[in-house]
């Protein structure tokens, strides 16, 4: 939608009833009810008609673009793919620029992330994010063609930095919304989402990210907005995770997916991830809260 306030822009779905819907009504009722869509966007359900553009954005969830790529190589090929998706696949440990590689190796391929709910993009709000490219000059033309009115973008090329924050925030989301879900107060949530932020430049640092990418909006912005909003997803779940409620399976949720592919990542790497880890036994409902907050307070003694 900010997108096509400025030039033609083709949105795709698989689905051919929902693409005529969109088509119809000028607005996507099923997943961003209310916002219209501006005159240059088109609306399709084939794939052919959506790939003439040279820079397509992916916007499916991180544990289904293996399978949709692999569906829709045909239509991929020499393209420039930005993944918006944010995650680590389960069955790899890859991020979406992992997966992307591994699944079209010759593609040019970028990573869009950092704090920015759907609804308020949608609605002209403003952000920053960050455009993440290991070839400067095609990070230097993907920020030049996606900035637009509300957003503006910032480049790296450290994509591993970009892919781990924005996968690792959904994990500590899912933490803070336990906390406050199960009334254990403000400060607890920060004292999570500061040692959160530790865990993230464990994993990420040792993986090669640089600190400057986790300080910036795909690390740290992200995890503020996340912790702290009951717009997100992840957040919500852990609220009713918190709080004994039920929650809709069929909501995404990346953070799930992620803390246990994450998890299993930190093993092998002999890095300590007690909140991950935490987050992992909530959701399996091996713990409850209070087994957890005794879990994390009574580990021993250690520096900051
Ligand atoms: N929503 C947000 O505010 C933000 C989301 N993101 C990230 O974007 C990613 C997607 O999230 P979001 O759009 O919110 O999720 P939703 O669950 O709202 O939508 C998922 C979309 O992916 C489509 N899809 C799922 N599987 C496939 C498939 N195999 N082939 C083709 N299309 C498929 C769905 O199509 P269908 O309708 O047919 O099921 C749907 O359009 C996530 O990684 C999320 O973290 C990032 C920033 C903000
Ligand atoms: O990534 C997001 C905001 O930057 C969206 O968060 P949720 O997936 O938790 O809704």
């Amino acid at each position: 939608i900010s997108l096509a306030d400025m030039s033609p822009v083709t949105l795709w779905t698989r689905d051919i009833d929902h693409a005529n819907a969109m088509h119809h009504a000028r607005t996507n009722e099923k997943r961003l009810p209310s916002l219209p869509f501006p005159h240059h966007l088109t609306v399709s359900s084939d794939l052919n008609k959506a790939t003439q553009a040279d820079t397509l954005l992916l916007a499916v969830p991180m544990q289904k673009m293996r399978n949709f790529l692999l569906e829709n190589k045909d239509f991929l090929r020499s393209k420039t793919l930005v993944a918006c998706c944010k995650g680590v696949e389960l069955n790899t440990g890859l991020g979406p620029i992992g997966v992307l590689r591994a699944v079209l190796p010759n593609e040019r391929a970028a990573l869009l992330t950092g704090p920015s709910f759907a609804a308020d993009i949608a609605r002209g709000l403003p952000t920053a994010l960050t455009l993440a490219c290991a070839t400067s000059t095609t990070a230097k033309n993907l920020q030049d063609q996606l900035t637009t009115h509300n957003l503006r973008l910032y480049r790296t090329q450290d994509t591993i930095g970009a892919e781990l924050g924005g996968a690792l925030k959904n994990v500590f989301a899912i933490a803070c919304g336990a906390v406050i879900g199960a009334g254990l107060g403000d400060s607890a949530r920060a004292a999570l989402m500061t040692r959160g932020f530790a865990e993230m430049q464990r994993m990420a640092l040792a993986l090669g990210a640089k600190r400057e990418t986790l300080a910036g909006l795909s690390g740290f912005g992200d995890l503020a907005l996340t912790c702290g909003s009951d717009l997100s997803r992840n957040y919500r779940l852990g609220l009713a995770i918190g709080a004994g409620d039920t929650f809709d399976p069929n909501v995404t949720v990346e953070g799930a997916a992620t803390a246990r592919a994450a998890y299993a990542k930190a093993t092998d790497m002999r890095i300590d991830m007690p909140i991950t880890q935490t987050v992992v036994a909530l959701l399996d409902q091996r713990l409850t809260i209070t087994e957890a907050t005794a879990q994390l307070l009574n580990r021993p003694l250690k520096e900051e």
